[in-house]
């Protein structure tokens, strides 16, 4: 592709703007002959570094910062053409779009500390039961009709972004639903893509380590809002949430239609919720009329999930009765409050992906009225991540949990015995365990009849990250492991 067709408002020195572009990338050591490489400064280090190693690679264009440009003008080849940008993340995202040209024509985005998993699932689900051909795009990779496929990020980097949204477009999917985390907001991941609706679940700790104060993790989120959703998009959002009025201001300010959804919402108004058995009943108002939903799923948050999910559908265009309808035939988004197995004493095994504080309270407290017995869980936290939230993890599973088991998650680089004693000082009573699969054995050794075990922090994960080694590690197969040697199926 000639390169004018994607610079965007980028200046093109004088002759550039045939160049025929064969690829796209911000890493040097995927380059090919004829890609433009992005050099981005970087958490650890500045792509500038390697722009040499990526013209000598065969890459004829590189796309830097305006503080690097005449250095590198300077130093690379004659014949390299160099663009310059004030943002050179921002450039890519909408390079990559440009380059890959096509994405699903309805796209929604979920942004939010906790449940963006959850409601990119659920919107999924919705648009399928509307009869779309739909996706989803996040931690536990893209989700279609025909399967999953891990991808890595929760926001894909803007290359692997696009080019997915274009296979998937090439493949039949005209709606998609994307998580947009911090880091991806933060890093312009998603600038080049067109969003028709923007959704937010809640904000609580999470990112300390990259975000310096909760404010800017917070503007990271409200990117979304204000930068990336266009002129005429919709946002959906429960206003009992905290923050939620710095959005309400945004969309004020931009004229952007606001679609509220809860106790207090106007769009989805939740009047009444009883629970029954394990799912729960929901009575919604709407201008449409009045709707009773079975929900057949268990916990408060898993409620408000589904109703940001529904209104993220219907701002889609979906028909609001179709969008409730469909809530009723709802599956939770794999390793979110999962029903992993059953002990032949009829104590029950959960999986969950809770490894933030406000996530370890609400899934024990969805857990709670279910467990006739006690409630126990196995708690770790990861390593290189937000070591602040380590002792607020405990303290929310001591103060929920009959028992607590503390385990490790994913140490990364880190010790992990350190990352145990920071957790087990919110929980002094804890047992600990380092090895996980062993914390798994013993917390299934102690469930009685009537007990709950909830075994968190690594819900879909099929590893455990330690120093740079990948382990093969699933909480499923050590629950099955374990039931199974205690004679269960
Ligand atoms: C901290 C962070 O977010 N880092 C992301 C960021 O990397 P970076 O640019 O800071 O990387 P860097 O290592 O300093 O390198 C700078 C540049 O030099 C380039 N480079 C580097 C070495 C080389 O030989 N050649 C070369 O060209 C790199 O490709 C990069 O472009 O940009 C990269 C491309 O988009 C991401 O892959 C990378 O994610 C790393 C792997 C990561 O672990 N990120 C996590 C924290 C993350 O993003 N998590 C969020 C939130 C999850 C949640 O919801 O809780 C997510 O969306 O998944
Ligand atoms: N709306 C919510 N409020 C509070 N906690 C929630 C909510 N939804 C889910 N959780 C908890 O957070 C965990 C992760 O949920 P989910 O994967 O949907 O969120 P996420 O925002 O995608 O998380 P991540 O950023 O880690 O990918 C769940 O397993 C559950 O414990
Ligand atoms: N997307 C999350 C995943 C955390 C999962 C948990 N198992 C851990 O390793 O901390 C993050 O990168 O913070
Ligand atoms: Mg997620």
């Amino acid at each position: 592709m000639h390169l004018h067709h994607i610079a965007g408002s980028l200046d093109l020195p004088d002759g550039a703007e045939g160049l025929d572009i064969a690829g796209i990338t911000s890493d040097s050591r995927a380059v090919k002959p004829g890609y433009l490489f992005a050099a981005l400064k970087g958490e650890k280090v500045d792509g500038a570094a390697f722009a040499g190693k990526a013209v000598a690679a065969g890459a004829s264009a590189v796309l830097v910062g305006r503080e690097a440009v005449s250095r590198l003008r300077a130093e690379l080849p004659s014949g390299t053409v160099v663009l310059a940008d004030e943002e050179p993340r921002r450039a890519l995202a909408l390079m990559a779009a440009k380059f890959y040209a096509r994405q699903p024509k309805v796209m929604v985005a979920v942004t939010g500390t906790s449940g963006k998993t959850s409601v990119a699932h659920f919107v999924r689900q919705i648009f399928q039961a509307a009869g779309h051909s739909a996706a989803s795009l996040g931690t536990i990779g893209t989700v279609t009709a025909d399967g999953q496929i891990y991808g890595g990020l929760t926001t894909p980097d803007p290359v692997a972004l696009h080019a997915e949204l274009a296979r998937l477009t090439d493949d039949g999917i005209t709606h998609a639903a994307l998580e947009a985390s911090s880091h991806g907001l933060d890093q312009h991941r998603l600038d080049g893509v067109r969003l028709d609706v923007a959704g937010f679940t809640n904000l609580g700790r999470d990112h300390m380590d990259y975000h310096p104060t909760i404010e800017d993790y917070l503007q990271a989120k409200l990117r979304l809002f204000r930068d990336l959703l266009p002129e005429g998009g919709s946002v959906v959002y429960d206003p009992g949430e905290k923050y939620t009025d710095r959005i309400a201001k945004i969309a004020e300010e931009r004229g952007l239609r606001v679609f509220t959804v809860g106790q207090t919402g106007k769009g989805l108004r939740l009047a009444g919720l009883n629970p029954n058995g394990a799912s729960q009943i929901l009575r919604i108002e709407t201008e449409r009329g009045d709707y009773s939903v079975s929900l057949p799923l268990i916990g408060h948050f898993q409620v408000s999930n589904a109703l940001v999910a529904a209104g993220l559908a219907i701002m889609a265009g979906v028909n609001t009765g179709t969008a409730l309808r469909a809530l009723e035939s709802l599956k939770g988004a794999p390793g979110r409050l999962e029903f992993a197995g059953r002990k032949k004493n009829g104590g029950l095994v959960v999986i969950d992906y809770a490894h933030k504080p406000d996530a370890i309270d609400n899934a024990l407290a969805a857990l709670r009225p279910f467990a006739d017995g006690k409630l126990s869980v196995i708690v770790g936290a990861g390593g290189d991540r937000d070591p602040g939230k380590r002792p607020l993890m405990g303290e929310a599973a001591a103060r929920r949990a009959d028992l607590v088991i503390v385990t490790d998650d994913n140490p990364r680089s880190e010790d992990p015995a350190l990352i145990r004693k920071a957790v087990l000082a919110g929980a002094p009573d804890a047992i600990e365990i380092a090895d996980r699969a062993e914390a798994i054995r013993e917390g299934i050794r102690r469930l009685g009849p009537g007990d709950i075990l909830c075994v968190a922090g690594k819900g879909h994960e099929t590893g455990q990250i330690v120093k740079d080694t990948i382990l093969p590690f699933s909480d499923h197969m050590a629950v099955a492991e374990a039931l199974a040697g205690e004679g269960n199926q």
